[in-house]
This record gives structure tokens, C-alpha cells and sequence, in this order.
């Protein structure tokens, strides 16, 4: 028996934690900061439930094989009394979030060479605590190696797609390049598709190439098919629809992760010299909006 447990049963984490409770093999655990009975994960493949273990302390949590964070990157220090109870020396521990700094924002929590990066490609919604839509298939990417393999085996029985990668750096910047953009209606609160003009383009343009640019820095191979398809999905956008998580959390006045999806490429850039004025104008437009709660 596998034991794994879940910390964040949000959109991400309850997804999975549904998901892999479908495998006998598994014994899922959810760390919860807000109590719920029990989950349901509208999928594309039908409903499925799950009735996993779920704690609200972690004194009351035990040692596991593996533990997912799947916070907010804002949360990452708020998980550590969690982590203390889980985590041993045979623990892995899996960082399920958007950005590329996931080794960096738990090196001081966990030992390093047992963090596990993850690229999540799922789009999902909590409507309320354990009631949950995912919206198309998942994808998942983890960096090669043993523990990114024995990751990826854990999903072998769920819908969801995970694979070790070589390149798993390009795999980080490819989906922060993709989702670059987003920014701008989340800073808008207006579909960019409705609004679309050759100031906006060059606007959604720059914020993108930027990525681009500091992902490659980085040591990242991003094709430009990745820049465009980004554009083309701003220009695209629907009035009404929402770019994803980010934007959904400003309008539900929530708290942003706005450091970990932008402010990186300005604070990247600088450190290898590339110029980001898109993002460094719309991450500080967005820090002064007002909002209480922008942050990491
Ligand atoms: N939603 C999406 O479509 C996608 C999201 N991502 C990324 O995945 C990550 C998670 O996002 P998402 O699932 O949307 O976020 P949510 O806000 O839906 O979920 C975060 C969860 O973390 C819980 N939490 C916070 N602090 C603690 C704590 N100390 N102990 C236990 N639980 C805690 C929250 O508790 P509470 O229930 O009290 O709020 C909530 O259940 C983010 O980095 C996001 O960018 C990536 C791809 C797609
Ligand atoms: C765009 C999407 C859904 C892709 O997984 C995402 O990363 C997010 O909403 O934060």
C-alpha cells in the first residue's frame, strides 16, 4: 500500500486526491485547512468520488511514502508544520504548482534531493470545499529520474497523463510562457479577445516574449509556436471567459500568486540582465490596485 497524502484539497489537490484514491493500491490522506465530508470531481470521463482520510491538524497527520503539495505558492511556508509530521527520511515530496520555483520555495522546509517539481496542466475550479470540476484532461510533467519515474507511476490508473522529462526545465517555462498573458485580464477584469487592437497585441506580445526570453536564459528550449499559440489564445479569448486560475482568483478577491507567475520573469530578468518592462508594468499595476491581497 502506497500511502499519499495531500496537502491543499483546492482544485489541484482535490483532483488528484480523487484521482488516485480510485487506485486500490493507493491510501490517500488529505491535509486540509478547511473541513469538508468527502470529495466529488466532476471529470471529462464522469463524476468520481472519493472518501479519503481527511485531517485539519497535522499532529494528527503520520509518516507517508509520499506527500503532494498542492497550495497556493503564497501557502508554501504554511505547509511546514504538515511537512514536519509527514515527511521522513523515506518521503517524497511532490510540489504540484504554477511557476518554476518550486525547489526554491521548499529547500528550506524539506531536504532538496526529496522535493519532486511537478508542471501541472489541468484546468479545475473548486465550486466548494471537495466539490470540484476539472475542466479537460490532465497533464502532468516531472523532471527524469527515479523519483520523477515512481511520481508518474503513481497516476498510471487515473485519467491523468504524467511523464518524466529530460528537459523538465523546458517544461516549466513552456507552461509559465503559455500562461504569461494571463495577466492581462486579470489586471483588466476583461476578456482580451472582445478588446483586441494593435496596442493590446504588442502589450500581450511583450509580457510573452519576455518569458520567452528569461525562460531561455534559464536554459530553457522554447519553440516560438509557444509565443504565438500565446497570443492567438489571448486574441481568441471570449468575452466573459476566464484565463484560467489566476484571473479566477481576482474575481474572487483572493490572493494572487502574482510573484510566482510574474513577478519572476521581472526578477529573472534582471538577474540575467534582459529587460521586462510588460511585466515589470503590469506586476507593479497590479500590486497597485488596491487589493490586500497580492503576494507570492
Ligand atoms: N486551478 C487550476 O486550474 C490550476 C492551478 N494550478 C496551480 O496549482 C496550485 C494550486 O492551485 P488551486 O488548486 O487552483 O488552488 P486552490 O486555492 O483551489 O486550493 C489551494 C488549497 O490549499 C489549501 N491550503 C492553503 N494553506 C493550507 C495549509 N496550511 N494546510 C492545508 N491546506 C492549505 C486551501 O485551503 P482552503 O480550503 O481553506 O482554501 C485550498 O484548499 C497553484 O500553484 C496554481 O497556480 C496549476 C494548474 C491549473
Ligand atoms: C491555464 C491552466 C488552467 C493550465 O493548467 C492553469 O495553469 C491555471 O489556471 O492556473
Amino acid at each position: 500500500m502506497t500511502r499519499i497524502a495531500i496537502i491543499g484539497p483546492g482544485a489541484i489537490g482535490g483532483t488528484l486526491a480523487a484521482w488516485l484514491a480510485q487506485d486500490a493500491a493507493h491510501s490517500v490522506t488529505v491535509c486540509a485547512r478547511t473541513p469538508f465530508d468527502g470529495l466529488r470531481v466532476e471529470t471529462p470521463e464522469g463524476v468520481i468520488t472519493a472518501q479519503p482520510e481527511i485531517l485539519t491538524d497535522p499532529f494528527q497527520a503520520g509518516l507517508v511514502d509520499w506527500v503532494l503539495v498542492c497550495t497556493k505558492t503564497y501557502d508554501a511556508d504554511a505547509t511546514g508544520p504538515w511537512l514536519e509530521r509527514l515527511a521522513g527520511p523515506q518521503t517524497r515530496v511532490a510540489i504540484v504548482q504554477n511557476g518554476v520555483e518550486h525547489v526554491q520555495l521548499f529547500a528550506h522546509l524539506v531536504p532538496t534531493q526529496t522535493i519532486v517539481p511537478v508542471m501541472i496542466n489541468l484546468p479545475a475550479v473548486r465550486n466548494a470545499p471537495g466539490q470540484i470540476v476539472q475542466h479537460r484532461h490532465g497533464i502532468i510533467a516531472v523532471p527524469a529520474g527515479p523519483n520523477g519515474q515512481a511520481f508518474a507511476a503513481l497516476f498510471a490508473k487515473t485519467e491523468i497523463e504524467a511523464a518524466a522529462h529530460e528537459d523538465f526545465t523546458s517544461q516549466l517555462w513552456i507552461k509559465l510562457t503559455g500562461n504569461s498573458h494571463t495577466i492581462v485580464p486579470t489586471l483588466t477584469l476583461r476578456a482580451t479577445g472582445p478588446v483586441w487592437n494593435a496596442a493590446l497585441e504588442s502589450i500581450v506580445r511583450g509580457v510573452v516574449e519576455e518569458c520567452a526570453a528569461v525562460g531561455r536564459a534559464e536554459g530553457a528550449t522554447i519553440p516560438q509556436s509557444v509565443i504565438d499559440n500565446a497570443v492567438e489564445a489571448a486574441k481568441a479569448m471570449r468575452e466573459g471567459a476566464v484565463a484560467g486560475s489566476f484571473h479566477a482568483d481576482r474575481l474572487a478577491g483572493h490572493q494572487l500568486e502574482v510573484d510566482a507567475r510574474n513577478g519572476v520573469i521581472v526578477r529573472l530578468g534582471r538577474k540575467h540582465g534582459i529587460p521586462t518592462p510588460m511585466n515589470g508594468v503590469l506586476v507593479t499595476l497590479l500590486e497597485a490596485s488596491g487589493s490586500p491581497w497580492i503576494s507570492g
